[in-house]
């Protein structure tokens, strides 16, 4: 039996044959060839026609890649069961969770991740939580405080009872069942308490800021300023006897700020939890999650082991990407930000070529990949590069931080007991301080690199540039699960922050295009990249074709073809509608869904990723750079994340410069449709004037900007505010001006 298990392996992929969608995927690709055939040999050669051809070519090219992303979608099957009987011991892993700010996002959000972390079904002496608070906020770490007091009773009773929903917040808003014994009943009934107990707490704090003791363990939190302030590292809790049954490790860490610094935003906030956490325990296996994800599968790190510690397959596998799933979410996805059909599509179709991207959180890293060692390198360490004089270049200037990178690199493990993390807390502070970083190679060459503001793509791909893999990890039970942006504004700067940061990762020398050229991307999987990172160029053709439409109508000229060379387009319209819906469908998601997805498309690839690719050219010209703009994150107590509220799928506006691109579209749309139907067009040249085709475009865009229709009339939040429709008032009317004098 035993020998059996050794042989067998402990994960297993396959690749799944989507045979008919391949041939629709075929068949659109051969429209839009005629398309651009069509436009070659049978058109006129105007600008706009020439304008014309370049977007459809652009479109032609973003289906290619998309195609050859989705082509060969790929499943894992992980057996955590043989994991026990393969390897001797099972290894440590450090969990990092990071948090930026208390408002944005509310300290009882932070706790429940920590806490499902904490509680997770593996050794616990194996086990240490790192959590970052860029927001250097004494009440996050109030609440941390607080929370790994209830840990104490929390785990127990989670492994004791076997509980499945290991986050407070989402496990009690479930129900007791009635078959339960009434001593499970009775000790429910007291974690509750205790649960409820401990919200409070966090919520009294936060409601009255004014009134906070800063003595004791809060009295290096006086006078600290978000942007301004020492390091501060705190060993909240310690597990000193190295048991496996009670609670990991958790430490708190507040990197220093100081103005004249960059801190570059999350990928800093990692690279110091690397180090820290390299000190104190030296994990060769790192968990990231945001503050807003919890753990749902509680033996998910025994599944991702399956992937990382296979002696076959998994050798040369960096990092293991589980899906992002929210609970929560509302109804048919009104501002497609719960990424469902990209999931399943575009990420499970990465995991059949090089692996899917890193996606930011639910990420489990090998220590050695993120350290930069080629995958080659593993067994046998980095050979003579492990003199200090080099690993000090690179790595800084602590000795013992370096000690702890030879020992990671070669991977000599430190004993599971007997660690303590609090003899490292004055090392740990200065390797958190904001000069420790210069002139090493943090964030440039290696770790969580920098200059993105979506630094998730571009860490992944230095990884995979070097030769290595990654892998999906997709258990029946989901692993993670977290709070989708609550509504339209949120999803809207997510998006800009997506497009910016993804431009940049392009258009620098961690592009996807380098990667293939001088790096070991494999050209199927640098083309999936360029189909990512792309979002904010595509939506320069985006925006052009919109423009040109209208620019069609009210000039009275056409850019489709008239006659049977309209069928062309009208064909592939139609095909591509039923294909993409056939996927939804296929999915069990519903109509609405598919439709609320494709109006989402078109409303974000023609604003906000144009608004996110102005703000990387200009970032790219050096004359500003671009700021990471958290995310808000719904409070769980409020009762507002539930997607039980009538209103929650209505789209909300505010002054931001978001809309103006948007209103603009919509007005100049509706301009264009108006002029045709007042019969005030200019008279039509040659007799190429404008067709059903513009037209058809020109209403389509109208459809799917209904919700900014809506917001022209409505009052409040729901409305588009009168500084945005004057702003977009203005530059509909220059449009127009220019569409009749051109
Ligand atoms: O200066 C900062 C800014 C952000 N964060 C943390 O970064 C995480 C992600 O921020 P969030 O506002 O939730 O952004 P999202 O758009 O929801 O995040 C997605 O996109 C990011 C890149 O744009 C990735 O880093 C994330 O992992 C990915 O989930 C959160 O835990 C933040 O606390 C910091 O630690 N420091
Ligand atoms: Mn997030």
């Amino acid at each position: 039996m035993a020998l059996n298990q050794e042989n067998l392996p402990l994960y297993e992929k396959t690749w799944l044959k989507r045979n008919f969608q391949r041939a629709i995927d075929i068949l659109i690709l051969l429209l839009l060839f005629s398309l651009l055939s069509y436009r070659l040999f049978f058109s006129f050669f105007t600008l706009p026609w020439f304008l014309a051809f370049s977007c459809e070519s652009w479109f032609t090219y973003t289906w290619i890649i998309l195609l050859n992303a989705k082509w060969s979608p790929a499943v894992t099957k992980t057996y955590p069961n043989r994991l026990l009987h393969r390897v001797p011991e099972l290894p440590r892993v450090d969990l990092f969770v990071t948090t930026a700010d208390p408002v944005l996002e509310p300290p009882i959000i932070t706790v429940n991740t920590v806490l499902s972390l904490l509680a997770l079904d593996y050794p616990a002496n194996k086990l240490a939580c790192y959590v970052s608070d860029d927001g250097c906020s004494v009440f996050t770490f109030y609440g941390l405080l607080e929370a790994s007091k209830f840990a104490k009773f929390w785990v127990p009773f989670c492994k004791k009872y076997n509980i499945q929903v290991r986050a407070p917040f989402r496990y009690f808003t479930e129900v007791t069942k009635s078959e339960d014994s009434p001593e499970f009943k009775q000790e429910w009934l007291q974690m509750k308490d205790m649960y409820d107990n401990l919200s409070q707490k966090i919520e009294d704090v936060t409601r009255n800021p004014i009134s906070f003791q800063f003595e004791g363990e809060f009295a290096v939190f006086l006078n600290t300023e978000k942007r301004n302030h020492p390091s501060i590292v705190k060993v909240i809790l310690e597990n000193k006897d190295g048991l496996s049954d009670t609670s990991p490790h958790l430490i708190y860490v507040s990197r220093e700020k100081r103005p004249k610094y960059e801190h570059n935003y999350k990928a800093g906030a990692m690279n110091v939890l690397t180090r820290v956490s390299g000190l104190m325990t030296n994990a060769p296996f790192m968990l990231n999650v945001d503050c807003d994800m919890v753990v749902n599968n509680p033996k998910i790190v025994q599944h991702a082991l399956c992937i990382l510690m296979d002696s076959k397959n998994g050798k040369d596998v960096a990092f293991v990407q589980c899906f992002q799933q929210f609970y929560d979410g509302i109804k048919d996805d009104p501002f497609g930000n719960q990424w469902v059909a990209g999931f399943e599509y575009i990420i499970r179709g990465m995991g059949g070529l090089q692996g899917p991207f890193y996606g930011g959180t639910n990420t489990f890293h090998r220590r050695k990949a993120i350290y930069g060692l080629y995958p080659d390198e593993l067994q046998y360490g980095r050979k003579g590069k492990l003199a200090e004089k080099i690993l000090i270049q690179q790595f800084g200037s602590s000795n013992e931080f370096v000690k702890s990178v030879t020992h990671a690199m070669e991977g000599s493990d430190y004993s599971t007991n007997g660690i303590s993390p609090s003899n490292f807390i004055e090392e740990a502070i200065r390797i958190s301080d904001c000069g420790y970083e210069y002139g090493t190679d943090w964030g440039k060459k290696m770790c969580w690199l920098y200059g993105s503001i979506s630094e998730d793509v571009p860490t992944g791909l230095n990884m995979q540039k070097k030769g290595w893999r990654s892998e999906c990890c997709t258990p029946d039970q989901t692993a993670f699960t977290g709070c989708a942006p609550g509504g339209f504004l949120t999803t809207m700067i997510q998006q800009k922050r997506w497009s910016s940061g993804l431009t940049v990762v392009f258009f620098s020398k961690h592009s996807p295009v380098m990667g293939i050229l001088f790096g070991k991307i494999q050209f199927r999987a640098g083309l999936s990249y360029c189909w990512l990172t792309n979002w904010g160029l595509r939506s320069v053709f985006e925006v052009s074709y919109a423009a040109l439409v209208a620019y069609c109508i009210i000039s009275n000229t056409s850019i489709f073809p008239k006659g049977p060379g309209l069928w062309i387009p009208l064909t592939l319209y139609v095909i591509y509608t039923i294909h993409t819906l056939q996927e939804y469908l296929s999915k069990g998601l519903s109509l609405r869904y598919w439709w609320n997805n494709q109006r989402m498309i078109t409303i974000r690839s023609t604003s906000v990723w144009f608004i996110g690719f102005l703000s990387a050219m200009v970032k790219l010209l050096g004359i500003s750079d671009t700021v990471f703009e958290v995310t808000q994150k719904e409070n769980p107590t409020s009762g507002a994340a539930a997607g039980d509220d009538a209103n929650a799928g209505r789209f909300t506006f505010d002054e931001s410069p978001n809309f103006v691109i948007g209103t603009t579209i919509l007005l100049v749309q509706l301009t264009a449709l108006v002029v045709k139907i007042l019969g005030v067009q200019l008279e039509a040249h040659n007799g190429n004037g404008c067709g059903i085709g513009e037209l058809m475009c020109s209403a389509y865009l109208v459809v799917c900007y209904w919700p900014f229709l809506k917001g022209l009339f409505a009052r409040g939040k729901y409305g588009i505010p009168l500084s945005t429709i004057f702003k977009s008032a203005l530059l509909a009317f220059i449009f127009v001006r220019f569409c009749r004098i051109v």
